[in-house]
């Protein structure tokens, strides 16, 4: 058995580049950035208004404004910029417009009257010009998006702001979930006693998705000849085969021996983890495939999922996956062979992780109320309230 942190160094040693592709903008929402994006003009282009008002020349900002202004014309948003003709005179101007020529200073609405073509000052002194000037956000040409990041919502804006109508992202990986199990039945049919409807395939499937991966599902039977004719195909067929169950000691626990007469090659098999402890992970060298076999139990899967296949994910198509550390809000008995991830809520009032109940990594609903997992690393002695510890957050 090995240590999480050794685990997990030599998953993330068998990461991989997929090569890249072009996508147009609106599909490379969750994708990974194959390219630096640097700006195409200075932001913002031009002198921005930042509030409907008037424009004036006022020299120095210490200047008394004049106590009223003849209106010129008005500068809207999307007008080609006017030209002030002289500091008697203002300009309307609207949130959003060029600034006009000749033009230092908006007043806003709220500080000014007008009447029949003037405008009338209420203010004695002004505070700020309501202008955003050009360039100060960035210089064109400047990087604003580094090679790596997941792109989010944000980033699409920023994406279409810049002009990229396509993007360079990193392939991603093809990817198989397999189930394993007779006692496992789909969700459109009613179990038997002893039987119960698959779930893990579906958490599984569900995380691929948020990290913009399409799998396809199969199941297996807990039979010999089965396993290795169908797991034969599918390692040639997919870059990465996440399974589930058929990895611990039961007689019909026949996924590590399998996968060795198929040829792949063991990394490691158990960790010094709870949940998720029989978790094995390898590679064939020919084909290329990457196998991580969670351990049946909801949570290990889970688990397994979030913790190595996400920062394997991460490391193989971008940018490293950064966890957050959070203060643990209630003392836990520590366990010098098991590192643990407990499963927490985050207390709103004071942001701290609270343990919740659960009974073992069979219990499936306790899921549904878990925000995060907390990794305690294996110790002797008590971990106290007010330790901080690494957060794996659901993705
Ligand atoms: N003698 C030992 N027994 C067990 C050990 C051990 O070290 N020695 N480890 C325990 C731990 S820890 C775990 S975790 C489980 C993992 O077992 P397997 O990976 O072999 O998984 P299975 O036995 O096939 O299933 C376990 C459990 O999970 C349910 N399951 C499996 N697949 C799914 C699915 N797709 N959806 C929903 N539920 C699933 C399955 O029905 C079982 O109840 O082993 C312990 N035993
Ligand atoms: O490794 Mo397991 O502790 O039952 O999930």
């Amino acid at each position: 058995m090995i240590d999480i942190q050794e685990a997990l160094s030599q998953v993330l040693e068998s990461s991989q580049n997929y090569g890249q592709e072009k996508v147009p903008l609106m599909e490379s929402v969750g994708r990974f950035l194959a390219e630096d994006i640097h700006t195409d003009r200075d932001a913002p282009p031009f002198d921005r208004v930042t509030m409907d008002g008037i424009a004036i020349q006022l020299g120095d900002l210490e200047n008394q404004p004049l106590g009223s202004y003849p209106i010129q014309g008005i500068q809207a948003a999307g007008l080609p910029q006017m030209t002030l003709e002289n500091r008697k005179h203002c300009i309307e101007v609207m949130t959003g417009a060029i600034m006009p020529k000749n033009a230092d200073t908006v007043i806003p609405y709220e500080e000014v009257e007008i009447q029949d073509g003037q405008a009338k000052i209420n203010l004695e002194k002004i505070a700020k010009r309501n202008i955003h000037y050009r360039g100060s956000d960035s210089r064109q040409g400047e990087k604003i998006i580094a090679n790596g990041k997941k792109i989010n919502a944000a980033d699409i804006g920023v994406l279409a702001t810049v002009g990229k109508i396509t993007v360079k992202v990193s392939n991603l990986p093809d990817v198989a979930i397999i189930s394993t199990g007779d006692e496992l039945v789909n969700v459109d049919e009613t179990p038997q006693e002893h039987q119960i409807r698959k779930s893990n395939v579906y958490s599984l499937w569900a995380g691929l998705m948020k990290d913009g991966i399409k799998p396809e599902m199969f199941h297996i039977t807990d039979d010999k000849t089965e396993l290795e004719d169908k797991l034969k195909g599918l390692l040639k067929d997919f870059d990465v085969l996440l399974l589930s169950g058929g990895v611990s000691k039961g007689k019909y626990d026949m996924i590590p021996e399998v996968l060795d007469d198929l040829g792949v090659q063991k990394s490691f098999h158990r960790v010094a983890q709870k949940p998720g402890k029989p978790f094995w992970f390898g590679f064939h060298k020919e084909l290329n495939s990457k196998v991580f076999a969670f351990p049946g139990n909801p949570l290990a899967t889970y688990v397994g999922y979030q913790f190595y296949f996400r920062q394997w994910l991460h490391q193989s198509l971008g940018e490293k996956l950064q966890f957050n550390v959070c203060t643990l809000g209630k003392s836990l008995p520590g366990n010098p062979k098991i590192s643990q991830f407990v499963p927490v809520q985050i207390n709103k009032k004071n942001g701290e992780a609270m343990p919740i109940k659960n009974n073992g990594s069979g219990d499936l609903f306790s899921l549904s109320q878990t925000e995060a997992f907390l990794l305690v690393p294996r110790r002797e002695g008590e971990n106290q309230a007010g330790e901080k510890f690494q957060l794996i957050e659901m993705s």
